[in-house]
């Protein structure tokens, strides 16, 4: 009898794990719909559920023709179209919001995208309280903040299932390592520590191949400041969409793999961390490797030489101010 209990239960957990939907919000914009597609194309998704204030069940039906074996289901903002979508995601990646212009930093965007996330983290708290919430929408040094206070004021925070996406910055990280040294971006993995906006990113080239990187300050500035290099670009149409789709779609299958089983899964994420607590600084973005329950183990920052810890320095000033305004905001606009 026990046995045969522990058979079924065994049989239901690996059920409940294969089966995994993924949910969208911002699922029509210009990350959300590159990274839907590749959601779609991802043999561990289920069910793939795309919101958005407009446009939600055209991508759906757009999407829903690839044949993949993934359902895609797209719901619009009536009042139970947000709670339908997150409902029983294992994973909820948030887009939403407006991105930079020329001119503008990350921070700049707290103002709209602040009451933004806020409210979607409330309809997640109370729909779907167990997934793990990816958060993309900037600024994500105080985005993530937010979500964690409306999860806490609603008695279901979990440090380990909130993760603000900083795969970009390793993404890029890689890529422009290579072009100097002439080698394989996909050989080359490069630490990237702090937040994720301007001089709160951190590199740190002393642990990689390349050491000599540390005193070469066109390379930290192009990792910190890859996203104006988009911004510019586009001159007013946005900002990273394509890389960030592709980054984001990587962190997502990561928390599959790991949840799926899979050992040994480390991304970088801006999580709650004990790294900086003691210097009041809650969220920090470092190496963590991943398990079932989400966050597993954080690895510590390592030795950095002395040009990161200046860097290091600088980026805890700003990343504190960033955290704490994402901190008072949910204070003083609790919202309904
Ligand atoms: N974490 C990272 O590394 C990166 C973050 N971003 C950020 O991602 C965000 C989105 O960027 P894009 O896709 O380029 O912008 P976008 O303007 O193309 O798309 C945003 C989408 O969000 C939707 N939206 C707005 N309010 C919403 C709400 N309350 N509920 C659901 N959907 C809502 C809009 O209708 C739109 O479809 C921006 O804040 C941007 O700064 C961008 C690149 C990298
Ligand atoms: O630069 C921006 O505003 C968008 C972003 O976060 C990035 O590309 O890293």
């Amino acid at each position: 009898m026990m046995l045969a209990s522990k058979i079924q239960r065994r049989a239901f957990s690996a059920t409940a794990r294969d089966l995994s939907k993924v949910a969208v919000l911002g699922a029509s914009g210009g990350i959300g719909q590159p990274l839907s597609l590749l959601m779609k194309l991802n043999p561990r998704v289920t069910d793939l559920a795309l919101y958005d204030i407009r446009g939600g069940p055209g991508v759906a039906a757009d999407l829903s023709h690839i044949n993949t074996k993934s359902t895609v289901t797209g719901y619009d903002p009536t009042p139970t179209g947000l709670a339908a979508a997150v409902k029983g995601a294992e994973v909820v990646l948030i887009p939403a919001g407006v991105p930079r212009k020329p001119g503008m930093t990350r921070d700049d965007l707290f103002n709209t995208n602040a009451s933004i996330v806020r409210d979607l983290a409330k309809a997640v708290a109370e729909s779907a309280p167990e997934a793990k919430v990816l958060i993309i929408s900037n600024p994500v040094n105080s985005t993530v903040p937010i979500c964690a206070e409306v999860f806490k004021a609603r008695g279901v925070y979990n440090p380990k299932t909130l993760f603000g996406v900083t795969t970009l910055d390793v993404v890029r990280a890689s890529r422009f390592v290579s072009e100097v040294k002439k080698t394989d971006p996909a050989d080359e993995n490069i630490t990237v520590v702090g937040g994720h906006s301007g001089v709160t990113i951190v590199p740190l080239f002393s642990q990689s191949k390349h050491p000599d990187l540390t005193s070469n300050a066109d390379i930290v500035k192009r990792v910190q400041f890859g996203g104006d290099e988009v911004v510019q670009a586009k001159d007013g149409a946005g900002s990273a969409t394509l890389s960030m789709a592709m980054a984001g779609a990587r962190m997502a299958e990561s928390v599959l793999r790991a949840v799926q089983g899979e050992k040994g899964v480390v991304e970088p994420a801006f999580v709650d961390s004990p790294i900086y607590k003691d210097q009041g600084i809650d969220f920090f973005s470092s190496k963590v490797e991943l398990g079932p329950e989400g966050v597993a183990k954080i690895h510590p920052i390592g030795q950095v030489d002395a040009n990161e810890q200046k860097l290091l320095d600088a980026c805890l000033v700003d990343l504190k101010k960033n955290i704490e305004k994402g901190v008072s905001f949910v204070a003083s606009n609790p919202g309904n």
